[in-house]
């Protein structure tokens, strides 16, 4: 499990590209066969990729956690990207179509992730963070939520926001996550951008062509800097930090934060005048 330490905002500044990328870029989460987990000092949470191919993978403890098994002191959200799969939370078998979500709380115990064809595996993107309590485990699929339509064609930014982990949805300790897709012809996300001190994000680009790239945008508003991603990359947002992107094309992204508290509308938004 690769380890990220939180940054300060002055240190931040300094960064060079490559430290940038060091410090909050997630590459290569989804490799055939494997579970990547990454380690987030931000929140604690543990962000990652499970792509099983012809045999299952579980989602175990490990030595850097000191948890005999992974949900011991944690809850997590997880999303399939990729082909239709399943997830087998101690013995009960959750489909798992593209674009599904399942919360699985505190305390479960055997995590299995399967695919239903190596061809087309399925590809588990998630996002846990310590919990105090548990939650019933629950599947939402995509298909039946609805979303709320933001923004507009004139302004690029055209899209629908799917809230699957949050006050009125699924309930969690602190964990919320949902997923936003662009309409066409619109590339940018969560502008007029924002922070929230009491949350730290992440956010996975999906649905990005090979050749298409993402220019995210971190840093203070003050200070932006920018990190040029790829597709099926995931980027860590500080509370500090703006995070908010245009790409070469419309896109896919899960969002999904932490913190002190589930109120998704409590953002400090930045105007256009402060950014920098
Ligand atoms: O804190 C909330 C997050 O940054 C995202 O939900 C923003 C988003 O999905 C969008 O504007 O499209
Ligand atoms: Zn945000």
């Amino acid at each position: 499990m690769d380890i990220r330490y939180s940054t300060h905002p002055d240190h931040a500044k300094t960064f060079t590209t490559e430290d940038i990328r060091k410090h909050y870029l997630i590459e290569e989460l989804f490799v055939p066969g494997e579970t990547k987990l990454v380690y987030t000092m931000e929140e604690r949470a543990i962000v990652g990729g499970i792509t099983p191919i012809e045999e299952s993978l579980s989602l175990k403890g490990n030595d850097q956690m000191k948890a005999e098994y992974f949900l011991e002191r944690r809850e997590v959200g997880i999303f399939n990207v990729g082909g239709a799969g399943s997830i087998t939370v101690d013995g009960e078998t959750y489909a798992m179509e593209n674009k599904d979500c399942l919360y699985i709380g505190l305390g479960k115990r055997e995590l299995l992730f399967s695919s239903e064809s190596a061809a087309s595996p399925a590809k588990f993107y998630l996002y846990s963070a310590p919990a105090h309590k548990e939650y019933p485990t629950q599947h939402v699929a995509f298909k039946d939520i609805e979303g709320d339509r933001l923004g507009a064609l004139e302004t690029a930014n055209d899209r629908v926001i799917r809230r699957m982990i949050h006050k009125e949805g699924i309930q969690s300790c602190q964990v919320v996550m949902g997923m936003t897709q662009l309409s066409t012809g619109s590339v940018w996300n969560s502008m007029p951008t924002h922070t929230h001190d009491r949350r730290s994000e992440v956010y996975l680009y999906i649905d990005l062509d090979e050749n298409a790239r993402m220019f995210h945008m971190m840093g203070e508003p003050t200070q932006t800097r920018h990190i040029v991603m790829k597709n099926e990359e995931a980027v860590i947002s500080p509370p500090w930090s703006i995070h908010c992107g245009a790409a070469t094309s419309n896109y896919t992204f899960i969002w999904a934060m932490a913190g002190d508290n589930k109120t998704y509308n409590d953002m400090d938004q930045v105007t256009m005048d402060e950014l920098r």
